[in-house]
């Protein structure tokens, strides 16, 4: 039996040229056919490294010197970058970043998909790809006697102040650094997760950017909350678009953020926004996309390629707050939403409702069981659209597909590789997969969404 040597050991240094960057944004280098991954470095760069890792497929590395550098190289705009981890790929100049993630799904289509003729379209990127996030939610310490809130250190639980995060939107950050500075006035303890004791666990803060509502979560170890009546009045002085100031009660030892209980401490309960003509109404604990402006442009695509004419009925599998089946329903006959969580299709009837769309109906359920009883009740969609989690479709689920035969599947997609996976399954199905067209809903981050065109095989001559 071959033996397989690693022809590198822990601490080697060694000069190699990056040939490659993965999903996560490292660089890729080989030596001898052995696969060493590099932060921090990008393809065409001459390098020395130092290995700091061997495993037996693959090792890791760490920059020492970069001896010749990428054109594409930028310096990172973000002072703490390195340190923080929420950006992987700042070091790379916007232009690169768009046109690696249309490489990057090329490739994964054609490695595990084996679909080596289809039209994948470069990246639709941000005009303005900086302070686009809608949300902060950052964890609360205390360092020399300060209450202090930023991000955990990479590998580790060990919170590093940050006055602002360059992708943030700019009154996200103000909120925080208010929040800092009342909790210091008032002496409100920041939490302690070793020995659990202390008020102030994170501040979450939500921008309506359309409405320009703003929402103030406080999310503390119990209920009581010193000084609130102080605290409320200094956030309404120096956030004056402030429509909402919620506590959340999360008493555990745990990661998770938010506890069950929620109250409201001043104002309403929701604040609204909006993506295209749409409205939603968001709530402490609501799932809403983090870039209204690219959730626009991905959902008007999924709408492009569903090619509706008004007579559809249409299946909106994995749905969540129902944004794209809102979307779908302004051109359908009808359109039918399914979703596992429970609140989320709560908050997809509100906003079906707010937006008086009434050709919608939503069902709490898992859509691999949901979709094949619909089947059953003789319910049959022209279009189905689906957005799955990052381990993509169930296999139940693209059965119930091949099944019900819908002349055109939109597939809306956070993970290249399952997108490539359950594209096979659907084109030896029966079906062809048109076009796919990758979006940037996370500038200087290495995740990579995309919409994908997939058609009846004797429906692939038309649009
Ligand atoms: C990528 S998100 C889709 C977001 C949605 N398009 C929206 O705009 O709100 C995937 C959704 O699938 C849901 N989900 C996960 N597994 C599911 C299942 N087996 N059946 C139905 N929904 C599921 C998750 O709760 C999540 O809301």
């Amino acid at each position: 039996m071959k033996r397989e040597t690693v022809p590198v050991r822990k601490n080697d240094q060694l000069q190699v040229t990056i040939e490659d960057l993965t999903h996560e944004g490292a660089g890729v280098a080989k030596v001898d056919g052995y696969t060493l991954f590099v932060p921090n470095t990008l393809p065409g760069e001459l390098v020395d490294i130092k290995v700091i890792k061997t495993n037996k497929g693959f090792g890791f590395a760490r920059l020492l010197e970069i001896k010749k550098e990428s054109e594409h190289r930028a310096e990172p705009l973000c002072p703490i970058y390195h340190q923080c981890g929420g950006c992987q790929i700042q070091h790379l100049s916007y232009d690169a970043q768009l046109v690696s993630k249309q490489k990057q799904v090329k490739d994964v289509l054609e490695r595990i998909g084996g679909l080596k003729d289809v039209t994948v379209h470069p990246t639709l990127g941000m005009e303005d790809p900086w302070r686009y996030r809608n949300k902060a939610q950052v964890p609360v310490g205390e360092e020399g006697g300060l209450v202090i809130a930023g991000f955990y250190q990479k590998r580790s639980h060990r919170i590093i102040n940050m006055d602002e995060c360059l992708i943030q939107h700019e009154e996200n950050d103000q909120i925080i650094r208010v929040v800092k500075n009342i909790a210091n006035k008032y002496g409100i303890r920041a939490y302690d997760e070793e020995k659990h004791r202390g008020t102030l666990r994170h501040v979450v803060a939500r921008k309506g950017k359309v409405t320009n509502e703003v929402m103030v979560v406080l999310v503390t170890r119990g209920k009581e909350l010193p000084n609130k009546k102080n605290i409320i009045e200094e956030i309404q002085a120096q956030i004056p678009n402030v429509k909402s100031i919620v506590q959340n009660i999360n008493p555990k030892r745990t990661n998770v953020i938010f506890g069950d209980e929620t109250n409201v401490l001043w104002g309403e309960e929701y604040i609204h926004d909006y993506i295209g003509d749409i409205k939603f109404a968001i709530s402490a604990r609501s799932f809403y996309q983090v870039n209204p402006e690219q959730t626009k442009v991905l959902y008007d695509k999924a709408l492009e390629y569903a090619n509706l004419t008004g007579k559809e009925t249409v299946i909106d599998a994995y749905c969540g707050i129902g944004t794209i089946s809102l979307f779908l329903a302004q051109r359908a006959k009808h359109v039918y939403g399914v979703e596992i969580v429970p609140d989320a299709i709560a908050d997809a009837k509100r906003n079906a409702e707010l937006n008086g769309i009434t050709n919608v109906d939503f069902a709490v359920g898992e859509a691999e069981k949901i979709m094949p009883w619909w089947y059953a009740q003789g319910i049959r969609a022209d279009v189905i659209v689906v957005d799955p989690p990052r381990k993509g479709c169930d296999a139940e689920l693209l059965e119930t597909i091949l099944s019900m035969k819908p002349k055109r599947v939109v597939y809306v997609s956070c993970n290249p590789a399952t997108l490539a996976r359950d594209l096979k399954v659907l084109e030896e199905g029966g079906y062809v997969t048109k076009k796919v067209q990758p979006v940037d809903m996370f500038p200087h981050s290495s995740h990579v969404e995309s919409v994908a065109q997939i058609v009846l095989e004797e429906e692939a001559g038309t649009k």
